[in-house]
């Protein structure tokens, strides 16, 4: 198997000047004039291993460092710290016959030309990646189809709707084969229909050249889909790894209870946390109802303990990926404690 990326301890910091209160005028001036810096990690530490045709997931809150790390992928942005090698290049070089083997889309900015038809984007990006004529016309006519763009190319760009938009600078950046597509966000804000054209299209290039992605994405179902892996980012760290259906499969010995929780006397023992025939894994407080998730092994005891409250009104359910990712997130954000402010001169 092909290593496409590899990150060995890759960081990006910031130096930030040191904020501090300042009351008095005084102190607002020696602020100012400070050299105090603090280092700040918009990633951190991070290790990838990616092989030919894999498709990783990096997700996280907003703020984790996706786009970052994308960025140092790409080679937009150079690490501070660490090894990379993607597709043998050091990606920050931007060396052109790197650049010709990478396709990115970032799903909220365009790089399609907004005033002239569509099909103008598409011959400039054939004069700057040197595509011939042929295969140009080929690979068009090929990815047209797939994405449902015909009716596109002599559409001025700016009357686009926002799904054609998106699809089409995915199209662009198909153009000239690449080997690694690096995806930002690229479903945000498109209707269902788009979404569907745009994963089917993901998993159609997979199988059919090969090629490699690293999507970064809010909306489960691109990752459900889409995805061999999920990285989770939290604070610019790497804070879990799992090939997606070993994440589905541990979670297949999971219980969710919805109960309805009027006068909250179950979120109360919640919090306290103190039951001695079950272990809660985690809770999710919805108002008048509250999700919890248990061991299957406890399941019957957890059903007793609510009859016992007189709370009957519950009801078992399997859970869906999104509860599984929410869960993955509530576990890791809880838990990371990062030191990520170093003093600086
Ligand atoms: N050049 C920069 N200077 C200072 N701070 C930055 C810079 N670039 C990013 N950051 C900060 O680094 C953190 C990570 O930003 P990043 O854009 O990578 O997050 P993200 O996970 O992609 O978020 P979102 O889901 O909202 O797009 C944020 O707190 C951001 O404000």
């Amino acid at each position: 198997m092909n290593l496409v990326i590899k990150l060995e301890n890759i960081s990006k910091f910031i130096y930030e000047k040191k904020h501090t209160e300042c009351k008095s005028i005084f102190s607002k001036l020696n602020y100012l004039f400070s050299r105090e810096n603090s280092v700040k990690y918009l990633i951190k530490n991070c290790n990838i291993e990616l092989y030919r045709g894999e498709s990783l997931a990096i997700i996280g809150l907003n703020g984790a460092g996706k786009s970052t790390l994308i960025k140092v992928i790409s080679g937009i942005m150079e690490p501070s710290e660490g090894n990379i090698k993607v597709l043998n290049y050091l990606p920050f070089k931007r060396n052109p016959n790197y650049l010709k083997k990478i396709g990115v889309v970032f799903g909220h900015k365009s790089s399609l030309i907004w005033d002239i038809p569509l099909k103008y984007s598409f011959e400039l990006h054939k004069s700057i990646y040197g595509i011939n004529s042929n295969d140009f016309k080929k690979r068009l006519h090929y990815l047209l189809e797939l994405l449902s763009l015909d009716e596109c190319l002599d559409k001025k760009v700016k009357y686009l709707s926002l799904g054609e938009r998106v699809k089409s600078d995915l199209l662009m950046n198909m153009i000239h084969s690449p080997e690694l597509i690096i995806l930002d966000e690229p479903t945000v804000g498109v209707d269902m229909e788009s979404k569907i054209m745009i994963r089917n299209f993901i998993n159609y290039e997979r199988e059919k050249s090969k090629t490699t992605f690293v999507i970064t994405s809010h909306d489960p179902s691109d990752i459900e889909n889409c995805c061999d892996r999920i990285n989770i980012l939290s604070k610019g760290e790497i804070v879990f790894s799992e090939l997606t259906n070993k994440l589905k499969e541990s979670y297949n010995e999971m219980t969710k209870f919805s109960v309805i929780d009027n006068n909250d006397k179950l979120l109360n023992l919640l919090n306290k946390n103190e039951f001695n025939n079950f272990k809660i894994e985690n809770f999710v407080n919805l108002g008048s109802k509250i999700n919890i998730i248990v061991n299957k092994n406890f399941e019957s005891n957890f059903a007793n303990f609510l009859l016992q409250l007189s709370l009957n009104d519950f009801e078992l359910k399997s859970m869906s990926f999104e509860e599984i990712l929410a869960d993955k997130f509530k576990i890791y954000k809880n838990n990371l404690i990062i030191d990520d402010e170093e003093d600086y001169e």
